[in-house]
C-alpha cells in the first residue's frame, strides 16, 4: 500500500456532538487516505465503539485507520497504530501488530528519532509541528529544511508533516519532501460535513500534480 496524500486526524473537541462520523464520512468522500482516530479521553467503552465505526467507514471507504497512542485497541480492531515518544515501543507494536499494520511514529524535528523508528520497523516518521498549530501549540517546532533532509536520508520511508497544516502551506510541504500531510483544524474545523469534504478534496488534489 502507497502511503500518500491526506491524513485526516480526528479531535474530540471538533468533533464532539455528534460530528464524528458524519465528518469523517465527508473527509474520507473527499480522499483522506489514512485516518487516525485521536481521543483522549479514558472511556474505554466510548473509544472502542467509535473506533469500530471509524474502521467500518475506513473499510467503506479503503482508507487506513490507525489509533493514537493505543496498540492494545488497535491490536483488538486489527488496525495502525500511531505511537509518539513516550507512548511505548514501535518494535512492539509491529511486533504485536503483524508486519502488514501501518505503525507510524514521531520524531518531532530530529532525524536520529527518524532513524530509529526506521530500524523499529515504523511504515511511516512524523515531523512537526511545521506551523502555528491550535491543536497543540505547545508541540516542538520543526523547520520545513527537515522534510529535504529526511528525504534525502529515509528516501524508502514515507515522511508525514503535521502541525498548524493549511490548504495555504501544505504544498511547500508536499514540494520538500512530505508523502502525507497530517490535519486537525484546518480539516474539522468546520461548520458543515459539505465543508470537510470539500476541503478535503482540495488537500488531495494537492498531491495528484506530483
Ligand atoms: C501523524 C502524527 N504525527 C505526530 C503525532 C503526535 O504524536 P504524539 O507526539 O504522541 O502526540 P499526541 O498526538 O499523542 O498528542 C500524531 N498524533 N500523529
Ligand atoms: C497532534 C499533533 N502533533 C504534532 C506534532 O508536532 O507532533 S502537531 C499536532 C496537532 C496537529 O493539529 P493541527 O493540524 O490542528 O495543527
Ligand atoms: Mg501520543
Amino acid at each position: 500500500m502507497k502511503l500518500r496524500g491526506l491524513y485526516a486526524i480526528t479531535d474530540s473537541q471538533l468533533l464532539d456532538g455528534g460530528r464524528l462520523l458524519p465528518y469523517v464520512e465527508a473527509a474520507l468522500k473527499g480522499g483522506a487516505r489514512l485516518l487516525q482516530y485521536r481521543d483522549k479521553s479514558t472511556d474505554a467503552s466510548r473509544r472502542l465503539r467509535e473506533a469500530e465505526a471509524l474502521r467500518e467507514l475506513c473499510e467503506r471507504f479503503g482508507a487506513t485507520l490507525l489509533i493514537n497512542d493505543d496498540a492494545e485497541l488497535a491490536a483488538r480492531l486489527g488496525v495502525g497504530v500511531h505511537l509518539g515518544q513516550t507512548d511505548g515501543s514501535l518494535a512492539a507494536a509491529r511486533a504485536l501488530l503483524g508486519r502488514q499494520a501501518v505503525v507510524g511514529g514521531t520524531c518531532h524535528a530530529s532525524l536520529e528519532l527518524a532513524q530509529q523508528a526506521v530500524a523499529e520497523g515504523a511504515s511511516y516518521v512524523a515531523f512537526g509541528r511545521f506551523f502555528n498549530s491550535q491543536t497543540k501549540p505547545g508541540a516542538p517546532s520543526a523547520s520545513v529544511e527537515l522534510l529535504e533532509q529526511a528525504r534525502e536520508r529515509f528516501p524508502q520511508v514515507p515522511r508525514v508533516a503535521i502541525g498548524g497544516v493549511t490548504l495555504d502551506n501544505a504544498p511547500e510541504l508536499i514540494a520538500r519532501g512530505a508523502d502525507l500531510i497530517a490535519v486537525i483544524h484546518a480539516l474539522f474545523a468546520a461548520d458543515t460535513p459539505a465543508q470537510v469534504e470539500q476541503r478535503a478534496r482540495a488537500f488531495s488534489q494537492l498531491f495528484e500534480t506530483r
